[in-house]
């Protein structure tokens, strides 16, 4: 076979309008940039300020502003899925659409072999005719697209071959799934939008490895008749900016893995009751905890929500912060030694590669797949027991933790000893740079062919 020789070349990166979906491929983008590619990245002009940070390579990544249209029904301004609740990002949709005459004079005036893109299921239209390649890459798990986007989807089961009885939905589940039927953008829907992006692409990418979705990528690879790159989670190097004063102080009060740290990712909002009902969990389990949480459902602040008497009862062992704080950093504290978590991707990686015991509460679609890997195939983590309505008890919540944490507990010793040998694995700096250079190989073939 021959090799394809090493040449630099132009990308252009057109990710979805979130915050979650910008940082993945900027990281992508800062790999590449690595082995000497330039890139125009796509984004709305306002959320550029906001990733500035995270281009670690400003001389070969150019942030490239769009000018985001105004849809009637959403707010003036909104650009990006932050800036409006979730039920408006079939809105949002509208506008990323709409920018599609701006999108295709960027690819025309700096010509690229290739362009990322995810939710643009438009965008082959545009460069099939130019010779152009595309890649669709997902930033999700392969096991959430691998159950509800493939070609033949069933109704309620898992598709026909799907490669695994675990990581599936229970059945009062399936309704975390049922948004990918309505409409997203005019005259489609989720299903057709993400379905329509992987067939037409070259390559179908995402953000996992075969050592944990392998079986899941295969299946997808065979669902769609197309090869399968794979980046490797991809995380960005552990934040060198130092721990905030007073989460340092704070926890640097505590036992070496004492403290229970608690996050819901950037989207996840709780109704009131089962936030009351989650603080009371922690509160009854009797260990320091750290939670950040987004106000809940019809509340200002976090405090107006707390259930009577929490602050004083806890004052002293636990806090819920007002905002957003230092994740991966509070994860490497050596304080901490539990991470109560949505298993959203992100955070499923960061949780993965921490040395934190994990407790998992998925309450959208694809966290509760990745949940189900972690508990079920894995074994590295504990679920927390919802009822059939979805509501989880204080106990079962003061259970789960309590499981991880105690000394001599079996499940507690049985997920460590599965942990450890996956983040090992992880960690190694040589799992991430094989998944890159195999990555750049790659791609350096699809523009070669
Ligand atoms: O106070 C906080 C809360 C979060 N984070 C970081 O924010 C990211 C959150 O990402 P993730 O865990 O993926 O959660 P979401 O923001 O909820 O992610 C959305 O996007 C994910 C794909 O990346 C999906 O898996 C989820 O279902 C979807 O909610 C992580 O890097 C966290 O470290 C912080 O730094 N501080």
């Amino acid at each position: 076979m021959s090799e394809s020789k090493p040449s630099n070349f132009h990308i252009v990166m057109f990710p979805w309008f979130a915050f979650g979906h910008f940082t993945p491929f900027l990281h992508l983008s800062n790999k590449l940039a690595e082995k000497g590619h330039t890139i125009t990245f796509l984004l709305p002009a306002k959320a550029q300020k906001e990733l500035q940070h995270l281009n670690l390579h400003p001389n070969l990544i150019t942030l490239h502003p769009l000018t985001i249209p105004h849809v009637d029904g959403l707010p003036s301004g909104a650009a990006t899925a932050s800036d409006i609740p979730l039920s408006l990002d079939h809105l949002l949709v509208i506008a990323m659409d709409r920018t599609r005459d701006q999108v295709e004079l960027v690819i025309k005036h700096t010509k690229p072999k290739l362009v990322f893109y995810d939710f643009s299921y438009w965008l082959p239209e545009i460069t099939k005719p130019l010779g152009i390649k595309t890649i669709n890459y997902s930033i999700v798990s392969a096991a959430s697209i691998a159950l509800a986007l493939v070609p033949d989807p069933e109704l309620q089961v898992p598709p026909k071959g799907y490669p695994s009885t675990s990581v599936v939905m229970r059945r009062h589940e399936a309704r975390a799934l049922s948004f990918i039927s309505f409409p997203f953008g005019e005259g489609v829907s989720f299903y057709e939008r993400i379905t329509t992006s992987m067939k037409e692409c070259d390559v179908i990418s995402i953000r996992t490895c075969h050592e944990i979705e392998g079986k899941f990528c295969d299946y997808l690879g065979s669902q769609y008749n197309k090869p399968l790159f794979l980046t490797g989670p991809v995380l960005p190097e552990p934040a060198k900016t130092p721990l905030e004063d007073r989460w340092a102080k704070w926890l640097g009060g505590f036992q070496p893995s004492s403290v229970v740290y608690c996050a819901f990712g950037s989207q996840n909002i709780l109704e009131k009751e089962q936030f009351q009902e989650l603080l009371l969990g922690f509160e009854l389990t009797g260990l320091p905890f750290l939670i950040a949480l987004r106000p809940p459902i019809g509340a200002s602040t976090v405090e107006e929500a707390f259930p009577e008497g929490f602050e004083e009862r806890t004052k002293g062992r636990g806090v819920v912060s007002r905002g957003w704080v230092q994740q991966q950093t509070i994860l490497a504290h050596p304080s901490v030694g539990c991470f109560v978590s949505h298993c959203g991707f992100g955070s499923m990686w960061e949780s993965l590669m921490s040395d934190c015991q994990i407790v998992l509460v998925p309450q959208l679609g694809d966290q509760i797949l990745n949940t189900r890997l972690m508990a079920e195939e894995l074994k590295v983590g504990v679920e927390v027991e919802r009822e059939e309505n979805g509501w989880f008890s204080k106990e079962n919540l003061c259970k789960a933790i309590m499981s991880v944490m105690e000394k001599d507990s079996e499940v507690g010793n049985l997920v460590r000893k599965n942990h450890v040998k996956w983040k090992n694995s992880l960690v190694n700096p040589e799992f991430m740079k094989g998944y890159t250079d195999k990555f750049a190989k790659d791609i350096q073939e699809l523009v070669n062919k």
